[in-house]
C-alpha cells in the first residue's frame, strides 16, 4: 500500500514537471537549452511508472517489455537533453527509437535463453552502468566543459551516483535472490521507491535553475558587449572593472583610448559596410594584442579603449606601439575579396588608476593625449601629460619626459 502511493505520487510529479519543462522550453523560442529533451526524459520515466502501477508485479508482458524500456530510454533522453544544454546539436527521436528497438530485442532474447530474473537484473545492471557513466561525465564536465557550474555539476553527480548504487545493489538483491527481491512493499524496494521520489522533487527544479542561470548569464553579457564588435562596452568596462579591483590581488591600471583616423573618409569613399570591416578588423586586433586578463572596449563609433591591468607605464608604451604598428601594417579585406583597405590609429595613453571609480577620469587624460596625437599628425602614440595638483587621476609615475611620440 505505502509503496503504491510512493509510486503513484512519483508518476505525479513526473508527469507534473515534464509538463513544465515543455511550457517552460515553448518559451525558449529557438534555444531551448535541452528542457524540450528533459520533458520527454520526465514523461518516459512517468509513464514506465504508471506501467508498473497497472502491472503490480513481475511478469513476462508486453506492457512489461514496455516498461523496461521506457525506464531506460529516460536517461538516454536527459543524457542528450544535457548535450544539448551544454551546446551540442543532436537530435532526440532517431537515438530514442534505435535505443528501444535494440533493448526490447534484448529483453525478449534474454527472457528466452536466461529467464525472468536475467530480464530484469539486466534492466538493473544496465541502469547502474548507464548512471555510473553519467555521473562520471558530469565529474568529468567540472573540469572541462562546465567549470563555471562547480557546484551545481557536484550535486547532480551525487544524486545520479546514489541512484547508481541502488540499482547495482538491486542487480546484486536480484541475481541471489530472484524475483521476490521486486516485490514493491519490500524494505529495499520502499528505500528505491523514496529515492526515487527524492529525486524526481530535487532535480527539476535544480535542472529549472541551471537555465535560468545561463539565461541571465547570456543576458548579462549581451547587456555588458557591443554587438558588432563583441568587444565590452562603457557598462561592460566599468562591471569588469569594478570585479578587478575588488579583488585583493587589484593593482593599479592603464586606460588606452585607440580611434581610427580619418575614419570618415573610409565610410564616404567605401561605404558604410566598409567602414563596420574595419572597426571589426580593429577591434579584433586590439584584443589580440593585449594580454590576457587585460579589457578592451568600444565606446563610440570608431573609438575604442584598453585597460591594461598590472603594468607599468613603460611597458603600456610598448603595447599601445605594437598596436598601432599592427594596425598599420595588417591590410583589411572587404566582404566580397579582392580590395584590401590600409588604416591606421592614434593611441593616447594615460597614467596608471586605481578604483573603478578612477576609469573616467584616466579616460580623459587619454583621450586628451589622443587628441594632441591627431594635432601633431595621426598614427602615432601619445602618453598623457604630467600631473598637475587637483587632478583626478594620482600619477606617481609620471616620466620627466611628459610626452613621448613613438612614430
Ligand atoms: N561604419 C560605421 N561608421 C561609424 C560608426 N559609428 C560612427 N561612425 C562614423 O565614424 C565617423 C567618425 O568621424 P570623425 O569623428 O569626424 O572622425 P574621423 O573621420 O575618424 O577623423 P579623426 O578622428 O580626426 O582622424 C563618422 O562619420 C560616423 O558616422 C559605425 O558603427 N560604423
Amino acid at each position: 500500500m505505502v509503496a503504491t502511493i510512493l509510486v503513484g505520487m512519483l508518476c505525479a510529479h513526473l508527469l507534473c514537471f515534464a509538463a513544465m519543462f515543455l511550457l517552460i522550453s515553448k518559451r525558449l523560442h529557438g534555444k531551448k537549452m535541452g528542457l524540450d529533451f528533459f520533458a520527454v526524459g520526465n514523461l518516459l520515466l512517468g509513464l514506465a511508472y504508471v506501467l508498473q502501477l497497472v502491472e503490480g508485479g513481475p511478469a513476462w508482458s508486453v506492457m512489461s517489455v514496455v516498461n523496461h524500456t521506457l525506464t531506460l530510454a529516460s536517461p538516454v533522453a536527459f543524457w542528450l537533453g544535457a548535450m544539448r544544454f551544454f551546446g551540442r546539436p543532436v537530435p532526440l527521436l532517431r537515438p530514442l527509437l534505435v535505443f528501444a528497438a535494440v533493448y526490447s530485442m534484448a529483453q525478449v532474447l534474454v527472457q528466452w535463453s536466461l529467464g525472468p530474473v536475467a530480464r530484469y537484473a539486466m534492466l538493473s545492471g544496465v541502469s547502474a552502468l548507464m548512471f555510473l557513466l553519467m555521473a562520471g561525465t558530469v565529474v568529468y564536465g567540472v573540469r572541462t566543459f562546465a567549470k563555471d557550474l562547480y557546484g551545481e555539476m557536484v550535486f547532480f553527480a551525487a544524486l545520479i551516483f546514489g541512484i547508481c548504487v541502488l540499482n547495482a545493489v538491486k542487480f546484486v538483491k536480484l541475481l541471489s535472490g530472484g524475483l521476490a527481491a521486486l516485490q514493491m512493499d519490500a524494505d529495499f524496494q520502499l528505500v528505491f521507491y523514496i529515492y526515487m521520489s527524492f529525486l524526481a522533487t530535487v532535480l527539476p527544479p535544480s535542472i529549472i535553475w541551471l537555465v535560468l542561470r545561463r539565461l541571465t548569464d547570456e543576458l548579462r553579457n549581451l547587456a555588458a558587449r557591443d554587438p558588432m564588435t563583441q568587444l565590452l562596452n562603457r557598462r561592460g568596462l566599468n562591471d569588469a572593472l569594478q570585479l578587478y579591483f575588488n579583488s585583493r590581488k587589484a593593482v593599479p591600471a592603464h586606460a588606452l583610448m585607440v580611434d581610427v583616423d580619418h575614419f570618415k573618409r573610409i565610410n564616404d569613399r567605401y561605404g558604410h559596410q566598409a567602414g563596420d570591416t574595419v572597426l571589426c578588423h580593429v577591434a579584433q586586433v586590439l584584443h589580440h594584442t593585449v594580454r590576457r586578463g587585460d579589457l578592451t572596449g568600444r565606446i563610440g563609433g570608431e573609438e575604442f579603449v584598453a585597460i591594461c591591468l598590472d603594468s607599468d607605464v613603460d611597458g603600456v608604451m610598448q603595447l599601445a606601439e605594437r598596436l598601432r604598428a599592427a594596425i598599420e601594417s595588417q591590410a583589411v579585406a572587404m566582404a566580397g575579396g579582392g580590395q584590401m583597405l590600409h588604416c591606421t590609429v592614434t593611441v593616447g595613453v594615460s597614467h596608471h588608476f586605481m578604483g573603478a571609480q578612477g576609469l573616467e577620469a584616466a579616460m580623459q587624460e587619454a583621450d586628451a593625449a589622443l587628441y594632441r596625437g591627431k594635432a601633431a599628425g595621426r598614427n602615432r602614440v601619445e602618453l598623457a601629460a604630467c600631473a598637475q595638483n587637483g587632478l583626478p587621476v594620482q600619477r606617481t609615475d609620471c616620466p620627466s619626459d611628459t610626452t613621448k611620440t613613438a612614430m
